[in-house]
């Protein structure tokens, strides 16, 4: 008996012991937890830095060892007797790359390696390459801002016309592959100026007609690489090379020995914190900037980092890029659908192994479908039901995998990975083949909302957390979330910098601006004035910034009022429920016409941030109003020149996005 009773305390007491753990641990990580997650994710980054094997060893390859992997990996081994070409891409988020990518590695495929030698090269590298030995560039590049070109590719598009001059790009053929979001009012409009300045330049026409992409549309994609494909057997524009490639001299001249810290593109870790190698940085701080009560309240969070130590220099206008992790329920949900324990072993991309539930809560998007998943289930499904319902959804008259399909289109936009399994539970995956259907999980960017100069070790962000429910479920917006309820103060979180040029304060501070900002689009604002009072700017600042109510969600509110009780600032406020009818900051600016026309007319800049669906165009047009109304017969044609005029003069400037 008395062993009994000892059992059954020992038992409770073991039940307690670990229940309450579990219990601590998921509210208050313990530092080891903490250094466990900090060493994970620094192996992470280490995953993705790239070795090569040497007699059983791993060596970790130099910066130029790497770019030249990159260049090279679809190039003619010998380098002689060969077609050559350059596939060239521009991309802000790594997307243009990946497609670069795969048009090389077909290209390839379809002629061999020593018939044709495909280099792969960052449009940074543009002034490496002698323009008047090369033959054909395939450019692939995406469109970012309001529609302009990424960042790396600004020189190569700049540059054109002089290399053209120089007489240097007579030899060349080309064609354009231009990636984008219809989304955005400037659809593919990078791609679209580059292909149009290489045809006036070069008065020749592209090899085979421009591609467009709606966001990750690979059959179009495809399409695209078949024309070039069909093209270039079809028509003789290469001609043999005898001598070996001056490219790879190049690379070496441009970051030989001499320049190991050399610039090499942000898609290399050594050239500072990128997405391979992110900064780890401190959480200092996290407060609410609104009231949160009822699930319908905006939940709004003040995020301070600690920068120290990172080198990362930021500027108002840039936006922090935040490596998320998946939220461990909604991993649990997807593999209780995959029937799995999460401890099953895979290789990542780098072969090493890695447990299931590892690499769906770090490196992969469980939330947004790739169609080619479904496909993907059409070879695993067994039941008539799911068969039918699949074939229905990628039917090819509809258009296949591809944008076209709006049956496929409207299903895969309401649902996540978990809810496709879920529906096609006949199908029996193959768990390694699976993750290949599933896309990298991708960093989330959000506009700085401080200024350096206030204090250089500290960035902030604002946040607007992402919570509601679908098909019955509970959904969670993956970084928003991972910043609000899975890190704590004192935890480090993976950033790095995205440079954004297209956002600047006109360099002479006496400059008045105008900066329309409504909900989380006031995060770069507070940066600017932050910046421009620490400057001791004179010239005015006038805002405008919209919410729901006064007392719920009015962002950085006390802030604010400190700046206009100090003279500082002009502050237009729009909350659009507080009152019967609905009032928004396009109508206030409206109210405003009088004085706004007067500080374009002292040289004011305009600033818009936020949402780019909605928003930027009302506010556009609140612009091509007020234009009209003060200038004696000015029709809307004018109005629209006045302000492409203002854009073209870095005067109009959008930091918009769609959700
Ligand atoms: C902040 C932001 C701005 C964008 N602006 C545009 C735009 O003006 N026009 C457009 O067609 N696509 C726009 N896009 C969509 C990108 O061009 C598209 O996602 C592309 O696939 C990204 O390729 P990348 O990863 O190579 O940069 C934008 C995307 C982001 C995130």
């Amino acid at each position: 008996m008395a062993l009994l009773v000892v059992l059954l305390v020992f038992l409770v007491t073991a039940i307690y012991v670990v229940f309450f753990c579990n219990l601590c641990d998921t509210k208050k990580p313990d530092k080891l937890k903490e250094k466990r997650f900090e060493n994970f994710l620094l192996k992470k980054v280490d995953l993705s830095v790239r070795t090569t094997e040497t007699q059983g060893k791993k060596k970790t390859l130099s910066p130029l060892e790497r770019l030249k992997q990159e260049v090279f990996q679809h190039a003619s081994p010998s380098c002689t007797g060969t077609k050559r070409v350059i596939v060239a891409y521009g991309t802000e988020y790594g997307f243009s790359r990946e497609v670069a990518k795969k048009i090389a590695e077909r290209l390839s495929q379809h002629f061999g390696t020593d018939s044709i030698s495909v280099r792969l090269l960052n449009l940074l590298h543009w002034e490496i390459v002698d323009w008047k030995r090369e033959e054909l560039t395939l450019v692939a590049c995406s469109t970012t801002g309001d529609g302009v070109l990424p960042n790396e590719a600004k020189d190569f598009y700049d540059g054109l016309k002089e290399k053209f001059e120089e007489g240097e790009l007579q030899n060349l053929n080309f064609a354009v592959l231009a990636l984008g979001d219809r989304g955005y009012p400037h659809f593919c409009r990078a791609g679209k100026l580059i292909e149009e300045t290489l045809k006036n330049i070069t008065g020749k026409e592209s090899i085979v007609a421009r591609g467009e992409v709606d966001q990750e549309d690979w059959p179009v994609i495809e399409d695209w690489i078949d024309n070039v494909i069909g093209c270039l057997d079809n028509k003789d524009l290469l001609t043999v090379t005898t001598s070996a490639d001056y490219l790879e001299e190049a690379l070496d001249m441009k970051f030989g020995t001499n320049d190991v810290n050399g610039y090499v593109g942000s898609t290399f870790p050594d050239a500072g914190h990128s997405k391979e190698n992110p900064f780890l940085a401190k959480v200092l701080e996290r407060r609410l900037l609104t009231k949160y009560e009822l699930s319908d309240d905006k939940e709004v969070l003040h995020i301070e980092l600690d920068l120290s130590n990172s080198g990362i220099q930021y500027t108002p206008g840039d936006a922090l890029a935040v490596l998320p992790t998946n939220c461990p329920k909604q991993v649990e949900r997807l593999l209780v659908a995959l029937g799995a324990t999460g401890e099953e072993e895979l290789s990542s991309s780098d072969n090493s192994p890695i447990s299931l539930k590892n690499i769906l809560t770090y490196n992969l998007d469980i939330k947004n479908v790739k169609p080619e998943l479904l496909m993907f289930l059409r070879q695993c499904a067994y039941s008539d039901n799911d068969l039918k319902v699949l074939d229905e959804l990628l039917d090819v008259e509809k258009g296949g995998l591809s944008k076209k399909n709006e049956v496929l289109r409207g299903y895969l936009a309401s649902r996540e990975v978990y809810d496709v399994l879920a529906e096609f539970s006949s199908a029996s995956v193959d768990l390694q083949k699976f993750v290949q259907h599933l896309r990298p999980l991708s960093p989330r960017y959000y506009s700085i909302s401080s200024s350096s100069l206030v204090d250089s070790n500290r960035v902030s962000i604002t946040v607007a957390v992402v919570r509601y429910e679908l098909l019955g479920l509970d959904r969670v917006g993956v970084a928003t979330t991972y910043l609000a309820d899975r890190v704590d103060i004192g935890n480090r979180i993976p950033v790095f910098l995205s440079k954004n040029d297209n956002f600047r304060l006109p360099s002479n501070g006496s400059t008045p601006i105008i900066m329309i900002g409504p909900g989380t689009g006031i995060a770069p604002f507070r940066a600017f004035l932050l910046e421009r009072e620490r400057m001791g700017s004179t010239g005015r600042n006038v805002l405008f910034f919209g919410c729901r109510h006064k007392d719920g969600d009015f962002l950085y509110a006390n802030e604010l009022q400190a700046f206009v009780d100090r003279g500082f600032l002009d502050l237009f406020v729009a909350f659009s429920r507080d009152q019967p009818k609905k009032i928004y900051v396009q109508d206030v600016m409206l109210e405003q016409s009088a004085f706004l026309w007067s500080l374009l007319e002292q040289g004011a800049h305009v600033y818009v941030c936020g949402d780019g669906t909605r928003m930027a165009n009302d506010v556009h047009e609140a612009w091509l109003r007020i234009i009209s109304s003060h200038r004696p017969g000015c029709s809307r044609e004018d109005a629209l020149e006045f302000m492409e005029a203002l854009e073209r003069n870095s005067r109009y400037q959008r930091d918009v996005w769609i959700t």
